[in-house]
């Protein structure tokens, strides 16, 4: 299984900041996350949107690719994360998911062999989570339909792909921290979660 970590977002809701680089258990976020994938993961790739932005988290030495259509959102992110892919399979993260959880991706990724289905996605406190999910990378053929369909949205993706959904209590059931799908988008989030970090 290989990972890539999607970084291009604006940030709008935590005023603009690159939310990757906030800083979380002594290093940029990316790099608490990346080192957390590469636990099970042969390779960690960044997905970004801008060569600006490549050259902002350069010094986070991790592959870097473009999207597909750069700033065309996590879709066209997650399409270039998938044709870029060397392995089978794909363990997609967000970059502002501090908890990404090996255990978490280890059981998508056997459930994922088990049943032979597309892709694995949790359902964890009342909604999909596909931006902390299992794809097989030949998943890129639904990705590709939809960006030449101009559909943008990751629900309508879902859709075509019918990924086998990890429902909470089998996660509960396996011991599995649900932390590993919270993410930041705020200032108030991110001061939650690092407590006394005060934002500007
Ligand atoms: N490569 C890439 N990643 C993206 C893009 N849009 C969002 N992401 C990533 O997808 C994840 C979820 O993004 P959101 O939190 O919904 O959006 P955001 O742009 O980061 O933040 P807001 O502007 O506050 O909505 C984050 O890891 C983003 O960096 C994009 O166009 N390209």
């Amino acid at each position: 299984m290989e990972g890539a970590i999607l970084a291009g977002g604006s940030g709008r809701r935590m005023g603009g900041l690159a939310k990757g680089l906030l800083p979380f258990e002594g290093a940029p976020l990316i790099r608490t996350i990346a080192s957390r994938m590469a636990a099970r993961c042969n390779r960690v790739s960044l997905i970004v949107a801008s060569d600006k932005q490549a050259e902002e988290f350069a010094m986070l030495k991790l592959p870097t690719r473009l999207d597909f259509l750069p700033g065309s959102g996590p879709l066209s992110a997650l399409h270039s994360a998938l044709t870029g892919a060397e392995e089978p399979l794909v363990w997609v993260s967000a970059c502002d998911m501090p908890f990404v959880s090996p255990q978490a991706a280890s059981w998508m990724a056997g459930r994922l062999a088990e049943s032979g289905a597309n892709a694995v996605v949790p359902f964890v406190h009342g909604r999909l989570h596909p931006l902390q999910a299992v794809y097989r990378s030949d998943c890129s053929v639904y990705t590709r339909e939809c960006i030449d369909r101009g559909e943008r949205r990751m629900m309508k993706l879902l859709e075509a792909i019918r990924p086998l959904v990890a429902e909470e209590s089998e996660l509960k059931e396996v011991g599995i921290d649900l932390s590993f799908v919270t993410n930041i988008n705020t200032p108030e989030d991110y001061d939650r979660i690092v407590p006394g970090y005060r934002m500007g």
